[in-house]
């Protein structure tokens, strides 16, 4: 509830303990649906990241970080990362040497062989800032706990794709025409023309499960070898799948409708074992599979059985839920399952990208840099959460705040978490007392059961625009500038100009004050002489106004003046404008 709207002696930037009890167990989260957007990040709000992540920028006389590299990276990138720090390549380390090793560690770099788990992190005692994966998959990363312990995690996401999906391809083709199979019995002395006769590709239906940018580019190359492409991906717009001629169907009806069906989903806990044996129970008799993926979105005893029983004719497996699989593994052993030992991105080229694309993120990253491939760390700026809880009447918890998106996207093409850990790290920040960044913001407020909730307003806008405005509010607290309270919130509104970041709405006031340096606002009767009077008593102490801009209700009634200052003016200055007739209330921000 909003207090009153009285005249205040000034207020000073709000400073407060912890607004409510990490011990309120039902923090709710409520999350719009999100993908990776091709969203560009401002200037402004890259910049702010550069200084939020934490850099390391080395100079002869400091130490350089040490980056230990556990799996085996091309020259190119590890030349990258030498000309930046002390690189300790430690191949086929135990857990327990790398729980050693890590501690002193400014970096990890991994491919999908390291186990970098909650134990990894624990061990590094905060030391440990980024873990690069050189590659696209992160099952191998326990991520909530990267993100607990402020680690950001960067990944390779694009310079194995060709490769993947090249594999993909050679698997389908060479299980269809049995050559693994007749390369081993030639080389046993056989000559078994008979026995490896194999199906032809062209005419038949492949299912690609998991439309992103290897399955699309397993759909383009079996097009081009005549197959008929269907796919299923709960997340891929329609309109990029039409564009390659691929039909997105759902799940039930991909795999009980394709000849061939190839994995390309991420292992998540969603996706985990969604090959089950109601799954290949679904699917035609004699269904072909295989998978590029990861061995963990199958059963692999549900494969075994499906092949057993003839339902699956045959499959082709790179990946395994346990790499490398037992020498005994009946699905390796299978005589109708060809294998490859996890060989997806193993060609020089991919090799050799995934090393220079891992060591410029994490170089970059520790640099304090933007991660473009950031995993577990959005970026954009704090300033409106900031703002927000400033406003917030000294005393009053803060426990629920909601972010309103504007926006003309379409929700699946709106990634959001950027933008609501940089809100939530602009809240969180002056209510905490523990060190604060992108990574842990959202995990702080709902261990300190603020509850954050999202909303998407569809607005018109112009192209290319990603987010019109983001308005913050604030329930069920007293605010210490009565005008900022619309509907009963806090409410702020903002958006990005010119690359930097602006307050846009104050309360039902329209204002247009970019967001940096101090801030003072004012509530007046509106009449005219009053920006001079403030600027008059500001000049006097020598305080420089950066800007002024005044928005009002109805005109001639009431309004709120914003003015940016580059110093902050002293308590005499603030009390003489408090002093000011027309002037029914004010609040200095320090941003
Ligand atoms: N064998 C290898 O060496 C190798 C190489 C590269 C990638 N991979 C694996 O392939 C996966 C895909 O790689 P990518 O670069 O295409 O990633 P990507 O993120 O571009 O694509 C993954 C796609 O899967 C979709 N998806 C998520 N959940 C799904 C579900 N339940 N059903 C269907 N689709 C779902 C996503 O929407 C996305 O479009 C990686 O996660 C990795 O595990 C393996
Ligand atoms: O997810 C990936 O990028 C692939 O599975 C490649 O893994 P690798 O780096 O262990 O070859």
């Amino acid at each position: 509830m909003a207090s009153p709207a009285t005249k205040p002696i000034f207020t000073l930037p709000f400073i407060a303990t912890s607004s409510s009890s990490s011990s309120q167990p039902s923090t709710r989260y409520s999350r719009l649906p999100f993908r990776r957007s091709t969203t560009s990040t401002p200037v402004s709000l890259k910049r702010f990241l550069l200084s939020s992540v934490g850099g390391t920028n080395t100079s002869p006389q400091e130490t350089k970080p040490t980056i230990l590299v556990s799996e085996k990276l091309g020259e190119a990138g590890l030349e990258l990362l030498r000309n930046f720090g002390d690189v300790d390549c430690s191949y086929d380390l135990s857990q327990e040497d790398l729980c050693k090793k890590i501690a002193s560690c400014d970096a990890l770099i991994v491919r999908s062989g390291t186990k970098v788990t909650r134990q990894v992190f624990e061990a590094a005692k905060g030391k440990l800032k980024v873990v690069g994966r050189a590659g696209v998959g992160i099952d191998n990363v326990d991520l909530q706990a990267a993100t607990e312990f402020g680690c950001l995690v960067v990944n390779a996401p694009t310079a194995n794709t060709v490769a993947a999906a090249e594999h993909g391809i050679a698997l389908l083709a060479s299980m269809a025409r049995n050559v693994a199979q007749a390369d081993a019995s030639m080389k046993a002395g056989q000559w078994q023309r008979n026995k490896y006769v194999g199906v032809s590709l062209v005419g038949k239906t492949l299912a690609v499960m998991g439309f992103g940018k290897v399955g699309s580019e397993v759909a383009r190359r079996a097009k081009g070898l005549g197959m008929q492409v269907i796919a299923h991906d709960p997340y891929a717009p329609a309109d990029r799948a039409r564009a390659i001629g691929v039909e997105l169907v759902p799940f039930d009806q991909a795999i009980s409708t394709a000849d061939f069906i190839s994995l390309h989903m991420p292992l998540t806990p969603a996706t985990e074992k969604v090959f089950s044996d109601d799954t290949f129970e679904k699917m035609k008799k004699g269904a072909r599979i295989v998978n590029v993926a990861r061995g963990g979105v199958v059963d692999e005893d549900a494969l075994l059985r499906a092949l057993d029983s003839g339902k699956v004719a045959q499959a082709a497996l790179d990946v395994f839920a346990e790499e490398p699989p037992p020498k005994d593994s009946k699905l390796v052993q299978h005589e109708r399952v060809t294998v490859t030992p996890h060989l997806g991105a193993s060609t020089k080229e991919a090799q050799e990208g995934v090393a220079i694309e891992i060591a410029e993120a994490v170089v970059g990253a520790l640099k304090g840099e933007l991660a473009a491939t950031a995993v577990n760390a959005p970026m954009v700026p704090p300033e409106l959460g900031r703002l927000a809880v400033q406003l917030v009447a000294g005393g009053s918890g803060i426990k629920s705040a909601k972010v309103v998106y504007k926006s003309a996207r379409d929700p699946d093409d709106l990634d959001t978490r950027l933008l609501r850990a940089m809100i939530t790290k602009g809240i969180i920040e002056p209510i905490s007392d523990s060190f604060i960044n992108l990574v842990n913001a959202d995990f702080t407020a709902k261990k300190k059961g603020l509850r954050i909730s999202e909303e998407r307003v569809a607005v018109d806008a112009p192209p290319g625009l990603p987010v019109l405005s983001i308005q913050v509010r604030l329930s069920s607290v007293d605010s210490k500038f009565g005008s900022a309270v619309s509907g009963g919130d806090i409410s702020i509104e903002g958006g990005v100009k010119h690359g930097v970041p602006h307050l846009t709405r104050v309360g039902s006031f329209s204002v247009d004050a970019s967001l940096g340096g101090n801030l003072v606002l004012c509530r007046q009767v509106d009449r005219a002489g009053m920006i001079g009077q403030v600027g008059n008593i500001l000049g006097e102490q020598n305080v420089n106004v950066s800007f002024m801009s005044v928005g009002r209700t109805a005109g001639r009634r009431n309004a709120i003046m914003a003015i940016g200052v580059d110093e902050e003016p002293n308590l005499e200055s603030l009390e003489k404008i408090g002093q000011v007739p027309s002037i029914e209330e004010f609040v200095f921000l320090k941003l």
